[in-house]
């Protein structure tokens, strides 16, 4: 975090808060000042509680900009002394999974697997809620599946955010579909978060149960069979795909892929399946494949994890901005919900 004296830093100033320019000898905690000086908005925080003797003063930058309107991303301004380098060294991010709202095939009781079903209106409206939950907590990249429940989950909880950045689907197929989907313009890709549809993140490959009824099946082969069929790390349904072997792609794809863009500072969301996304929480929660057994995931329910120190930390479903407990925000996410506050206040 960069600590630098007021007058070192700028010279006039405005605040908003318990300060005036007078220097008063008020007391007061942490909050927003906004810097203006030769033009650039600057957003600072205090360091401390003190006086407002200004030359005294220890400001937190929580990022510049030369644009007055730009969001600060207070979770990805941590404490070093380059705020150009703040993202590479943030303390924590936030990680993001849901599963896909309730699907046609759901609403059925059918075995979809790796069937492309699309969404339900009640499907649609999950996805909405589940937006809303996670309106206020930072998002730079969005993994999906390869299947549009996925897909149409993340795009439709992302028209919620209030952060209003625009996810766009990257096309990595071949070398003409990368060329033809360039963006020309810094500001506008920053203005995005890349979405990146892999299969890897795909449900679980049900084998010939796929377009079964579930309760028909059920009834011929017997409840306790198509349980462990369903539920079973290691026992596969017939020419399907077990938890275990599920896991060793999707798995396999979080620790390639998605854990260096936690590390590298990046906030992500995962929109996903069932099965793919127990075996990933299977591995986040360090879970044994007799816990897994009973893991159910609901369609449509955000779940939150910090990443922090090469941990992550449970920490719950994020609430929306109306509900009071908002027990899933750590004080960074609670600065960054802040910072969202202040943007539609002006
Ligand atoms: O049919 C499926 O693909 C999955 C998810 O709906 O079924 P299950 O409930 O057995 O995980």
């Amino acid at each position: 975090m960069a600590a630098v004296s007021l007058h070192q830093a700028f010279g006039a100033i405005q605040t908003h808060g318990f300060c005036n320019e007078s220097g008063s000898q008020q007391r007061f905690g942490n909050f927003s000042v906004k810097l203006v000086s030769k033009g650039f908005g600057v957003d600072v925080r205090l360091l401390k509680r003190g006086s407002c003797s200004s030359s005294d003063w220890k400001l937190h930058v929580i990022q510049a900009s030369t644009s007055s309107t730009s969001v600060a991303d207070p979770v990805s301004s941590p404490s070093n002394n380059n705020i150009n380098d703040s993202r590479k060294k943030s303390s924590e991010t936030a990680l993001i999974l849901i599963r896909h709202g309730e699907s046609l095939w759901n609403e059925k009781n059918l075995f979809t697997g790796c069937v492309d079903v699309p969404l339900t209106k009640k499907g649609v409206e999950e996805a909405i809620e589940a937006g809303k939950r996670i309106s206020n907590i930072p998002v730079d990249m969005i993994y999906t599946s390869a299947l549009i429940r996925a897909q149409m989950t993340a795009m439709l909880a992302m028209t919620q955010h209030r952060r209003k950045k625009v996810p766009i689907i990257m096309h990595n197929e071949s070398e003409q579909a990368k060329a033809w989907s360039q963006i020309f313009s810094e500001d506008t890709k920053k203005q995005s978060i890349p979405v990146i549809a892999a299969w890897q993140l795909n449900e679980r490959m049900y084998g010939e149960l796929q377009g079964l009824n579930k309760q028909e099946t059920a009834d011929k082969y017997g409840k306790e069979q198509v349980h462990e069929w369903r539920r079973s790390y290691d026992i596969p349904p017939p020419n399907g795909e077990s938890l275990e072997m599920c896991a060793e792609r999707a798995v396999a794809y979080f620790k390639e892929n998605i854990e260096p863009q936690l590390l590298s500072g990046k906030h992500v969301m995962i929109a996903a399946h069932g099965n793919s996304l127990r075996s990933i929480i299977m591995y986040l929660d360090k879970l044994t494949s007799q816990e897994v057994i009973s893991l159910e995931l609901s369609t449509g329910i955000p779940m939150l994890y910090i990443f922090k120190e090469g941990k992550f930390i449970r920490r719950g479903s994020p609430v929306g901005p109306t509900e009071a407990g908002v027990y899933a925000y750590t004080r960074s996410l609670a600065l960054y919900r802040q910072k969202l506050d202040e943007m539609m206040s002006h």
